[in-house]
């Protein structure tokens, strides 16, 4: 039923296939008959966010601006993991240029995500960890297959979840609630970060979450376009524009965050740990 749909590339169907496979990160696959996309995140093992992957994501959400697209469907092709959060590795041991760079490429992803003006949802399909809660945040409905997890883990990395992250949480579950997950850096279970409203629903396997993902989409297509961007980016606006206007602090704050001794030292313990695993 899907096809990749000729608009989105230079014109062939092959062209559309160079177009995914300029990097092969994302899996992008569009419905020619209702203008909705699936943005398969395939970065295995895990789909940890470098700079190749947020670029590619941004690649393609620029591209669907100027296309017929009618809404998005976030997912990844890994097994078990939705998104690991942040690539490690970006942030340990990098120089001052590789780090801003990145920085910039991951706050130019999150703003083409989070005022995309049509309706976004994730299908986590597996753990969601820090940048992968963010992204799964980000989007407008969020539906998790069982027992896995999700949360803003930063804290107990020794590092701290930036301003725009812990706002999209508040904004989600509440500041009393965001404010003790984030001290504790909890990483809650399907079924919790359900009861608490960081999910909207629980699936009960891969092809059921795909289904409420498309179950979702179909209602919102149902809604005037115009008057429903509208009302979503009344709501984000805030959040957005705090760090639009604030996007060199907030680089300058990630850089000498990193840069410090101790932050290194913690995070070259914790990747020491995955890899002991
Ligand atoms: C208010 C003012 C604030 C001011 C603050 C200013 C600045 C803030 C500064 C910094 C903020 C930076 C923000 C960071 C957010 C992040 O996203 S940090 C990343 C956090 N991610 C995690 O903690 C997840 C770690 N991974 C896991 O827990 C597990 O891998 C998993 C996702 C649960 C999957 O488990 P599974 O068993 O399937 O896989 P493995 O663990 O065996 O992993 C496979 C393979 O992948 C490597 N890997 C895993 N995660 C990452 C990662 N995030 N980055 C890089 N590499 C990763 C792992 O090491 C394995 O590698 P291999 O052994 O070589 O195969």
């Amino acid at each position: 039923m899907f096809v990749l749909r000729q608009c989105l590339t230079l014109g062939t169907k092959s062209s559309v296939r160079n177009f995914a496979a300029a990097t092969n990160l994302v899996n992008v696959k569009i419905n020619e008959d209702t203008g909705v996309v699936i943005m398969e995140l395939n970065k295995p093992p895990v789909n940890s966010l470098n700079y190749e992957l947020l670029e590619a994501m941004h690649r393609t959400l620029v591209k669907l601006e100027n296309e017929r697209c009618s809404g998005m469907i976030l997912t990844s092709s890994s097994p078990n993991t939705f998104s690991a959060g942040l690539d490690l590795l970006e942030m340990y041991k990098p120089t001052v240029d590789k780090a801003r760079k990145f920085w910039g490429m991951l706050q130019n992803t999150w703003i083409k995500l989070y005022s995309a003006p049509y309706p976004t949802v994730a299908a986590i399909n597996g753990h969601s960890p820090a940048g992968g809660c963010l992204l799964a945040m980000s989007c407008e409905y969020r539906i998790m297959v069982p027992k896995k997890k999700i949360g803003l883990n930063e804290t107990q990395l020794g590092i701290v979840a930036p301003q725009w992250f812990q706002d999209c949480m508040k904004n989600i579950i509440g500041s009393r609630q965001a404010e003790k997950a984030l001290i504790a850096g909890t990483l809650f279970s399907s079924e919790e970060a359900a009861k608490i409203g960081l999910i909207d629903e629980l699936a009960t396997d891969k092809e059921d979450l795909m289904k409420k993902a498309h179950d979702f989409m179909d209602e919102q297509l149902g809604l005037p376009p115009l008057a429903r961007s509208t009302v979503k980016i009344g709501f984000r606006k805030d959040t957005l524009n705090r760090l639009i206007n604030s996007r060199e602090v907030d680089t300058k704050y990630f850089i000498d965050f990193i840069f410090q001794p101790k932050v290194q030292e913690s995070l070259e313990m914790y990747l020491q740990a995955l890899k002991k695993k």
